[in-house]
């Protein structure tokens, strides 16, 4: 097992130094896997949004934005790689500092690092071309007027991430809003705070400019809810649930401000009866035991063709013993311990409730016998499934998956889109025209085509429906921060020609 670090006690990183919140509360730092409070972190509140804030408006238009927000994007594209350099560099501590807060096993956390490394590498690269790109002539259909385009930095943006991918889902914010210009706050989630806390101590390290990257932790409605209805923050960048992104929306909507949401799912995995069944079977399970189904795309509704569903779900069972269910650190633990204790519990009450309503358990369902201490559910397994259950209709955010069986393609496709959320969907088939059809008639943002979960940071990532609205990485995720401006410039030497001009008399 890894070595167990020194969790940093940091404070809230506000203009680029370190800050005491202003009420000077702290909270708990719970490792979930061994129920050990392992540190603490600051919890801000509204007075501490304040200077956040300003110390990111500050910096937005700091000498006129030249060092900045109105430098060219080559400059700011060095800060990002100096930050890719040092996550590198960092990346064995901060993979056990995200193992130890979240839960997840250290080789997820590890490939979660190299992620994070990658995505600001990429929008440097991004920030760079964006130069490029500035001043875009509009073709027009007359010669007395010209047009052009400038992208501009949106302004203060407030970010507001969950805790399944803390520094992941953090980065895909900061890096892309970094590359546009913008100056941010970002507040991380209070379950999971650690790594986006060391990310202020890589800024500090680069050298970034105080206030361009600002972190707070704290509860959601004592540190978020400002942050969201804050009139000096130009934008708000959300990834969390859909409850709480309504609550975003809402507060964002009285002062017209942008919003991006990135929210919940409930994805489904089709497999029709012409697949190599161990393969998909593989598949199936990492879209949803894969950071023990705490993944916003997680498919965690199965969908399998009844010619092979018995076989399919007697590989599955067997498959799914052998996953290592085991403390993080553990060398080759495939299945950590779930995020914290309320979430261990919504997970048992949706077992509970599936059972109540009429499924079948067929595997799993309750706490790993080998482990008495720590938040862990078993890889679980439902059937006998019907549309109308708890189970097929809300996100569980946990190892469990539930299983109806189909006939017909557009069986498939009506029971897939069966559902209010619209993040994924994916289908395993050696029917490659099948396969494209069901990835058109999919009511979703993203299609998996014989896997599940594979993200790119190149491809556009976000939902439909109550999954939300916008789209994070690629070029799509840098435009989320991004303003367009048109400029036009009338080039004629005759008068406009309106009015009756008066008489010169
Ligand atoms: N679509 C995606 O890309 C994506 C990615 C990851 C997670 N998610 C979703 O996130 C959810 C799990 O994350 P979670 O439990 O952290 O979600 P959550 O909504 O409980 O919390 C998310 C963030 O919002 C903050 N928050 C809570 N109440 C707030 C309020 N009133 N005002 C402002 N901020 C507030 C929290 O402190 C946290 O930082 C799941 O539904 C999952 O599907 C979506
Ligand atoms: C595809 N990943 C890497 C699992 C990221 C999913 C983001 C949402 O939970």
């Amino acid at each position: 097992m890894a070595a167990q670090p020194t969790i940093p006690r940091r404070g809230l990183f506000i203009g680029g130094g370190w800050r005491e919140p202003s009420l000077g509360r702290r909270l708990p730092v719970i490792n979930p896997a061994t129920e050990a409070t392992i540190g603490d972190i600051p919890a801000a509140t509204a007075e501490d949004v304040e200077i956040a804030v300003a110390a990111a408006r500050e910096a937005f238009s700091r000498d006129g934005g030249r060092h900045w927000s109105r430098a060219p994007g080559a400059v700011r594209a060095k800060f990002l790689r100096a930050i890719a350099a040092k996550i590198k560099d960092r990346q064995s501590d901060l993979a056990l500092l995200e193992a130890l807060d979240s839960g997840k096993p250290l080789d997820e956390a590890n490939g979660d690092m190299d992620d994070v490394a990658a995505c600001f590498e990429y929008y440097a690269d991004l920030a760079e071309a964006l130069d490029g790109k500035q001043r875009s002539p509009i073709s027009l259909p007359m010669e007395n007027f010209k047009s052009h385009t400038l992208k501009e930095p949106i302004g203060v943006v407030g970010m507001i991430t969950p805790w399944n991918y803390p520094l992941l889902m953090a980065t895909w914010k900061v890096a892309p809003s970094l590359a546009a210009g913008c100056t941010t706050v970002l507040k991380p989630s209070e379950l999971a705070s650690l790594t986006c806390l060391e990310l202020g101590a890589i800024c500090t390290e680069v050298g970034l400019p105080p206030g361009v990257l600002n972190i707070i932790t704290g509860l959601g409605p004592e540190a978020g809810a400002p942050l969201s209805s804050h009139p000096d923050v130009d934008k708000v960048a959300f990834t969390g649930s859909t409850e709480t992104g309504k609550r975003i929306m809402t507060a964002a909507a009285q002062m017209v401000k942008p919003v991006s949401l990135e929210l919940g799912g409930k994805s489904a995995l089709i497999v029709f009866d012409d697949v190599d069944i161990d393969k998909a079977v593989e598949w199936a399970m990492f879209g949803i035991f894969f950071n023990a189904g705490q993944v916003c795309s997680a498919t965690s509704r199965l969908l399998l063709h009844e010619k092979i569903a018995k076989q399919f779900l007697d590989r599955l069972v067997a498959w799914t013993k052998n996953i290592k269910v085991s403390d993080p650190l553990e060398e080759g633990c495939r299945l950590g311990s779930v995020v914290s204790e309320g979430q261990y519990e919504k997970i048992k009450k949706f077992i509970s409730t599936a059972r109540s309503e009429g499924a079948t358990i067929l595997y799993g369902g309750a706490r790993p016998q080998h482990l008495r201490r720590g938040f862990f559910i078993e890889p679980t397994i439902i059937t006998d499934v019907s549309t109308s259950m708890q189970i097929w209709r809300e996100e569980v955010f946990g190892p469990v998956v539930c299983v109806k069986e189909f006939r017909t393609e557009s069986e498939a496709v009506e029971l897939a889109n069966d559902t209010h959320y619209g993040l994924a969907g994916a289908v395993i088939s050696n029917d490659q025209d099948r396969c494209e059809r069901i990835s058109k008639a999919l009511h979703s943002g993203i299609v998996w085509i014989n896997c599940s979960q594979p993200t790119l940071v190149q491809a556009p990532w976000g939902g439909n429906k109550r999954s939300g609205f916008g789209r994070e990485l690629g070029e799509w995720g840098l435009e989320n921060y991004l303003t367009v401006k048109q400029v036009t410039k009338y080039c004629s030497d005759e008068p406009w020609g309106w009015y009756q001009p008066p008489s010169k008399l």
